[in-house]
């Protein structure tokens, strides 16, 4: 597949990164944006100030608020929030040619009904020929083009090669993979377990605590992976453990960050009032566990984050909760 031209929907830190990669790669790059000051000051300041603080653009990119600037390119790629991706695939659907790849980069459930992204966008852009991107990759790192890796999951398998090829570049390589369930489920899971570590972080439980919850979270997210027909190989790659050694290890991540603060005693309230960037885990928390329940698999750590995030529970409740709960085999 010839990749010369890209649509990225979703003018946030990390549409923006993949922008500059594959501006920087070579390709035409047509960025649309949510907001009208956003598509501005990219297209005049070749700047992102508000989402992508200190890189300059390249001058190529060029920003629209206009969904069929988008379908026109060779390759789209989906960035928006995870909550957002309904609306805004409903948006391009009109002007989006049946058959052409839709390459989903936002990392999350969706909330109201409990489904992944793959799925939102099989109802929303029916047309679209689905694959996610996805894995350890910090916006800031990659928009500097720093090394990073990532997996794209497409279920033809010689589709996902050839966007692989297409849309890779030196420093950022993907590899293909035809698993789409379980690269979505490493994403997204990722984000509320984030959240758990940050907590173990900002309560200061110390290094053992912090490597007992990734290996448990990995845990949680194995057992559902399972149950949902996602292949083990996926969810101990890049876009499973490694993506949850990444975020759950780093404040650079929103999650984990949250997670802190809230562990050093902050409300949510207030730390949500503070940031603009999207904090995945709070809303995918709710899905996960209405799939540990529809699969009837235990995640006690994703269900703590969601019992403290919607305020059922405190921390220090949570925190006895997990710590008294039987001993039990490791499996
Ligand atoms: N930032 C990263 O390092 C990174 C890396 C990999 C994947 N992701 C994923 O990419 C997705 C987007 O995250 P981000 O970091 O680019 O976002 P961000 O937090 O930087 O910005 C929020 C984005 O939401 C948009 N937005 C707000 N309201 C909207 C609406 N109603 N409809 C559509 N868009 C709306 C804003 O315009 C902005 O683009 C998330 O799912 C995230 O998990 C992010
Ligand atoms: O900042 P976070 O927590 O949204 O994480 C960003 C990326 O998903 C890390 O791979």
């Amino acid at each position: 597949m010839q990749v010369s031209s890209v649509g990225i929907v979703g003018g946030g830190a990390w549409g923006t990164a993949l922008a500059q990669t594959l501006a920087l790669a070579g390709r035409n790059v047509v960025l649309w944006a949510y907001e009208p000051d956003t598509i501005r000051e990219i297209n005049e300041h070749h700047l992102n100030r508000n989402y992508l603080p200190g890189v300059s653009l390249e001058p190529g990119i060029r920003a629209t608020g206009k969904m069929a600037d988008i379908a026109a390119q060779d390759v789209v790629l989906l960035v928006p929030p995870a909550q957002n991706l309904r609306a805004v695939a409903s948006e391009l659907s009109p002007h989006f040619s049946a058959g052409r790849p839709a390459v989903i980069c936002a990392k999350g459930i969706e909330r109201s009904s409990g489904k992944l992204m793959g799925d939102v966008l099989a109802e929303a852009l029916p047309g679209a020929l689905p694959a996610i991107l996805s894995g350890p990759s910090f916006a800031a790192d990659v928009a500097r083009g720093l090394p990073a890796a990532v997996t794209l999951a497409c279920a033809d398998e010689e589709i996902g090669r050839s966007l692989a090829e297409g849309l890779g570049y030196r420093n950022l390589r993907i590899y293909w993979s035809s698993d789409a369930i379980g690269v979505q489920l490493g994403g997204a899971i990722k984000n509320v377990l984030a959240i758990a570590a940050g907590i173990v972080d900002g309560k200061q439980l110390g290094a053992s605590a912090h490597a007992a919850l990734i290996a448990r979270g990995f845990a949680e997210l194995r057992r559902l992976g399972e149950a949902m027909g996602a292949r083990s190989e996926t969810l101990m790659g890049l876009s499973g453990l490694g993506d949850l050694i990444l975020t759950c290890g780093s404040p650079k991540s929103r999650n984990m960050s949250l997670g802190r603060a809230l562990g050093e005693g902050q409300n949510l309230e207030a730390i949500l009032g503070q940031r603009r960037a999207v904090t995945e885990g709070i809303y995918t928390a709710e899905a996960v566990s209405r799939l540990a329940s529809k699969f009837d698999v235990q995640m006690p750590i994703c269900q703590a984050v969601l019992d403290i995030v919607s305020g059922e529970i405190t921390i220090d409740a949570a925190i006895e909760s997990l710590l008294t709960r039987p001993m039990k085999s490791e499996i």
